[in-house]
């Protein structure tokens, strides 16, 4: 009886209840080879938390990768299983293979609070991501909580740099402007005035990204764990985040980049739809110089006709999602859509001018 009263999940952690309903929540930890990524899955297995995690290692040789080492931490102990995965690497069979084997382990060892899973140093956390998020919705047990980016400190603007073939996405730019938190790692390696500019290159990127700088990935985990950043409760946090975003500056060569812009009044969900579509599936819209511009990251606080709530927008490559949050418009309030993109050859002018056009026909007008 001693064993309840003392039971660690009776601190209020979290409004959700851990019953056996609840979702687990999920962190993908992504950064380019060497940033700090295990470091900081240790740290995070070592330090206090009340939460029972479970690690998953997306470390594999070359093709013959048929088991992932599997850490767990229970009550601050450590130990290590084998996770067996029929077909190979959780990212590149991810939909069947990655998800099966999170509830298989679900089944056999009960439940977790949270899982951590680390990819590779050249995965797209998009294509991780994209996995949970979509099966959230088919009545998964786990949810995407947040896509967490290590950044070497002393190497990090050297990998943001290097020249692509054409076409092809420079990875360590990708994972920053997928992140919706970065941790500059190593700051013990660089001056200040390097750190300033790795800096401002990641904020170029990603104007909506929370930075932190560490030592030997050393972080409040209140700033890793429970972002929610992908789903309605963070609809209030993210009214407030997007209203203070502005438009990046380019600063590496064809980079990615932030933009955002804010068109009043109430919108049809049937043309915004169709205008989401046509930028994240079609690429129908082009920028000056006649390139498609290439959405990764998308958020937005929209107004629907007929919806007295706001509506949350989030897109991750061709994946998107409209829902209401619980926030009421208020009285007095302006209806108004915000939206922020992220990616490559997008130019913000033009593109405010597409989504004005094909949300305003004379249906959308109220
Ligand atoms: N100087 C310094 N070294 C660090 C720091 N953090 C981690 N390291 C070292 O950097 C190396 C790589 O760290 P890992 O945590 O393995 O990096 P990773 O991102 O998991 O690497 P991969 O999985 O191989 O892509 C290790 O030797 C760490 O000890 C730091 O803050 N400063
Ligand atoms: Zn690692």
């Amino acid at each position: 009886m001693e064993d309840e009263d003392e039971c660690p999940e009776l601190v209020p952690i979290k409004e959700k209840p851990s019953g056996p309903t609840a979702q687990i929540p999920v962190t993908i930890i992504t950064g380019y080879l060497g940033a700090g990524k295990t470091t900081l899955l240790n740290y995070i297995l070592t330090e206090q938390h009340n939460k029972r995690i479970a690690v998953i290692l997306n470390e594999f040789g070359e093709g013959s990768a048929l088991e992932k080492s599997l850490a767990v931490s229970q009550a601050g102990e450590l130990y290590e299983e084998w996770l067996e995965l029929r077909n190979g690497c959780l990212c590149c069979s991810v939909k069947d293979n990655g998800l099966k084997a999170i509830e298989n382990l679900m089944e056999k060892k009960g439940k977790f609070d949270y899982i951590l899973l680390e990819t590779t140093g050249l995965a797209d956390p998009g294509a991780v991501a994209s996995m949970f998020w979509v099966d959230a919705e088919l009545g998964s047990d786990v949810y995407l909580d947040g896509i967490v980016t290590v950044i070497d400190a002393k190497y990090g603007l050297q990998h943001l740099t290097e020249e692509k073939p054409e076409g092809l996405i420079n990875e360590a730019a990708r994972q920053i402007a997928l992140a919706d938190l970065t941790i500059i790692n190593k700051t013990d390696l660089v001056h200040e005035t390097e750190l300033l500019k790795l800096r401002d290159t990641v904020r170029s990127i990603n104007a909506l990204v929370k930075i932190l700088e560490t030592q030997k990935s050393r972080v409040d985990l209140s700033e890793v764990l429970d972002l929610h950043s992908f789903d309605t409760k963070d609809g209030e946090r993210l009214t407030k985040k997007l209203q203070l975003v502005k438009t990046s500056q380019p600063h590496l060569d064809k980079s990615m980049l932030t933009i955002t812009f804010e068109v009043p009044g109430s919108v049809s969900e049937d043309l915004l739809n169709i205008f989401i579509q046509e930028l994240l599936w079609e690429k129908t819209f082009k920028n000056k110089a006649g390139l498609p511009m290439t959405v990764i990251r998308l958020k937005g606080i929209l107004s629907l006709q007929q919806k007295q709530k706001k509506v949350m927008l989030q897109g991750v490559h061709e994946l998107y999602e409209l829902e209401e949050t619980p926030e009421f418009w208020a009285d007095q309030e302006p209806r108004l859509n915000r939206l922020v993109f992220i990616g490559r050859n997008l130019d913000g002018e033009i593109l405010k001018k597409e989504f004005i056009s094909a949300v305003s026909n004379k249906d959308s007008v109220e």
